[in-house]
């Protein structure tokens, strides 16, 4: 398969590279996991749908306040060069991008991939789209050698983890900090983070961890876009014909062994005011951005109870018809950051993570996702997920964070970090 060199920010020719692609309609069902290779993949996928990448056509890297605009403008020039023949038409097929964006303006690493092969999944269709680079021409490859090149999936040997920018003790003062500028009123939200550090006896085999996450987190979105993986239970941004949606997660309890008393404490979550306060504000800071691109959006007065193994979330679903004609891409950036990872007001939030966190987020809390040419595609907050190291891929940073108003406690703050950290630290060892 060909590749080309990634090109940064400012890096790229006025004139696009053109690309040549191709969809076809597969005559048979595919298992989207089994077709993973060794050496890396983009994935995108929840409940056995979505999309697999394999290899990279093109990438365009960014970074910065301009991340996002820079993306957009690269993408749409290559739209617009491009050479496509689809067989399908249904959204997310033709060409397709993968993105991952970085929380912050700075320091900054954010990425927009096109695979060279793409297979996808959805209602029961499966297509395979080949892209290549002009004047090459795309490969079409046989998907049974696609699944014989998946060679057996290495569990890892041996896992340990240690105390990333902050211990658990300092990160606990850390928020108390926080709780006191809330209760002095410098803001009213804030949304603290911490890493923790794996090192394995080996480069991992990242398919090990996809397969578990997707197991054992169906209603999630797993992920895996330029060694960022994960599974996320909240969808920034989808849109699909005009019709965006958004699932808003903020407030958080953790689950019990017992079914009877996750149900007590699902109702006791919904009741709980502190809760509900931390979700009013990520309700709104979502609302009030998509009302921007929307007419008549729908958001529901109050919030249901997203159950998942580990912890059970307050939850908003969230629909309008977007009135503009913006991309899914155009909206996460307008949406980006929401209070579920940021706070309220988001600037003052902003500097107070930069000032209290101590790390660098990378991309953990941006968004990560999908778009098509036609600038439909899904685009979840990268959370509970881990992040390799680029330089030693047996080295990964993961990542939980809390929101914080005036009432919360920050050592039950530290004990929901724990709790989210579980499904990225059981993917790797059990
Ligand atoms: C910040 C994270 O999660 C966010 C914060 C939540 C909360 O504070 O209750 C809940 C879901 C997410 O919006 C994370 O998982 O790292």
């Amino acid at each position: 398969m060909t590749s080309t060199p990634a090109l940064r920010q400012g890096e790229y020719p006025s004139a696009a590279p053109r690309l040549v692609v191709r969809t076809v309609e597969l005559q048979h069902d595919v298992q989207l996991m089994d077709l993973l290779p060794r050496d890396g993949a983009t994935v995108w996928t929840r409940r056995g749908e979505g999309f697999i990448g394999i290899g990279e056509a093109v990438r365009f890297d960014a970074s910065g306040p301009t991340r996002f605009e820079d993306a957009v403008a690269w993408w749409e020039d290559l739209v617009a060069a491009a050479a496509v023949r689809d067989e399908v038409s249904a959204p997310g097929t033709g060409l397709v991008g993968f993105g991952s964006f970085a929380f912050a303006s700075t320091p900054g690493d954010s990425s927009l991939v096109v695979p060279n092969v793409v297979v996808g999944r959805r209602s029961g269709k499966s297509w395979l789209t080949t892209v290549a680079v002009e004047p090459a021409l795309p490969l079409v490859p046989r998907l049974d050698t696609l699944a014989e090149a998946a060679a057996p999936v290495e569990r890892p040997n041996d896992v340990s983890f240690a105390d990333g920018a902050l211990t658990g003790t300092e990160w606990v003062g850390v928020v108390a900090d926080a709780v006191k500028r809330i209760n002095a009123g410098e803001l009213d939200k804030v949304v603290l983070a911490r890493d923790l550090l794996a090192e394995l006896d080996a480069p991992l085999d990242l398919r090990w961890p996809l397969n578990r996450l997707a197991e054992q987190y169906p209603a999630c979105w797993t992920y895996s876009v330029r060694g960022l993986f994960g599974a996320t239970p909240e969808m920034l941004v989808r849109l699909e014909d005009g019709l965006v949606t958004s699932r808003v997660l903020a407030g958080t309890i953790r689950r019990s062994d017992d079914d009877a008393h996750d149900l007590a404490l699902a109702a006791s979550l919904a009741r709980s005011s502190k809760d509900l306060e931390e979700h009013e504000y990520a309700v709104r800071s979502v609302a009030e951005a998509l009302d921007a691109h929307c007419t008549s959006i729908n958001v529901p007065e109050s919030p249901f109870v997203l159950h998942l193994p580990n912890v059970m979330h307050l939850a908003t679903d969230i629909a309008g018809v977007v009135s503009d004609d913006s991309s899914s891409l155009q909206l996460a950036a307008a949406l980006h950051p929401s209070a579920a990872v940021c706070g309220t007001p988001t600037p003052v939030a902003l500097s107070l993570i930069a000032e209290l966190e101590q790390m660098d987020r990378g991309r953990y809390a941006g968004p990560v996702g999908w778009l098509d040419a036609a600038g439909n595609g899904e685009w979840g907050i990268a959370l509970r997920c881990a992040e390799v190291s680029p330089s030693d891929p047996s080295r990964l940073r993961l990542f939980a964070g809390c929101g914080i108003v005036a009432d919360s406690v920050p050592d039950s703050e530290l004990a929901e970090t724990q709790a989210k950290l579980v499904p990225i630290r059981d993917a790797l060892e059990t």
